[in-house]
């Protein structure tokens, strides 16, 4: 039996930490703080942190295969030059919703970028219901619609063999699944494959590992749990120090480490006591369990 180390590797006060991706290229954790506007590089061998400031709330980051990253700030999908901070507009959505965001977003194995929107929260989890949507931004900068009337667009990967989503609309308190055609890029057959209990709390982000089982962070929970797409079972458990748990990703080493984010607005001065590490970038080892490289965006 592994056994399994968690660990706070950096006290970042994130108010709200989300999209973990590893960047295997710089050893580094990339993660986002959506309200404080911030897109952050965290080097796992140096210990240092480098923070870019957007002028909107940026929801998610991801690789991008021409150099640089992609990101979704406020709802428009950017390019973002790391080394000399400038963005690039790429796509906008929802323009007829001006109290929306864009949330959680990723790459899908052919390197379309995926993300959801939802309105803005006048404090977590709660917000106007049923205005998100789901998108994804294809190579050649057109934006695909999927569906709407979502209410927290959040946690998103594909199975191994690609012909399956995973998609999370939080206040669903489920974890969905698509069959997917990754030719097109459509989606069919949305199921259910995961309900979640009520200590479980609101389901977040999630990623996926090499055996195809579904590691989605769950909001309020303070935990990762690790379930069974096929059957419907929770396999694993695994609480963290921190209750508002956000998102996952593996990285490290062969992608053996699993790292979480999390926020820290809409805890209480007293909660925070209890709390301290809310907000800062934990680190999971002894999983037993692996993940795979990030995606990268192919335009
Ligand atoms: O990170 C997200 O997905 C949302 O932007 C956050 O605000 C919270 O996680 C949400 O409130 C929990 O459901
Ligand atoms: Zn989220």
């Amino acid at each position: 039996m592994s056994s399994i180390k968690i660990e706070c590797v950096l006290p970042e006060h994130c108010r709200c930490g989300e999209s973990p991706v590893w960047e295997e290229a710089s050893n580094s954790l990339l993660f986002v703080d959506i309200p404080a506007k911030r897109v952050c590089q965290w080097d796992s061998l140096t210990k240092q942190v480098q923070r870019v400031t957007m002028d909107a709330p940026v929801s998610s980051v991801a690789l991008r295969q021409s150099g640089g990253y992609v990101v979704t700030i406020g709802t428009k999908f950017c390019a973002l030059n790391w080394k000399n901070q400038s963005v690039v507009v790429l796509a906008s959505v929802d323009q007829d919703k001006k109290n929306n965001r864009f949330n959680d977003g990723k790459v899908d194995p052919a390197g379309r970028y995926f993300a959801g929107t939802m309105a803005e929260e006048t404090a977590p989890a709660v917000l106007e219901r049923h205005q998100g949507a789901l998108y994804s931004l294809f190579p050649d900068h057109h934006v695909k619609k999927y569906f709407d009337q979502v209410d927290i667009s959040n946690g998103l990967d594909w199975s191994m063999d690609h012909k399956i989503f995973y998609y999370i609309d939080s206040l669903s308190y489920s974890v969905d699944a698509f069959d997917y055609d990754l030719q097109t890029g459509k989606i069919s057959n949305r199921r259910s494959v995961y309900k979640l209990e009520k200590d479980e709390q609101i389901p977040d982000g999630m990623c996926i590992d090499t055996e195809g089982k579904l590691w989605v962070a769950c909001y309020n929970g303070g935990r990762v749990i690790r379930l069974d797409p096929v059957t419907g079972k929770r396999l694993q458990t695994v609480k963290l120090p921190v209750d508002k748990t956000t998102s996952c990703c593996f990285g490290g080493k062969d992608y053996s480490e699993m790292y979480v984010t999390c926020a820290r607005d809409g805890i209480d001065p007293q909660g925070l006591l209890k709390q301290p590490e809310a907000g800062g970038i934990f680190k999971i080892t002894g999983l037993g369990v692996k993940g795979i490289a990030p995606y990268p965006y192919a335009g």
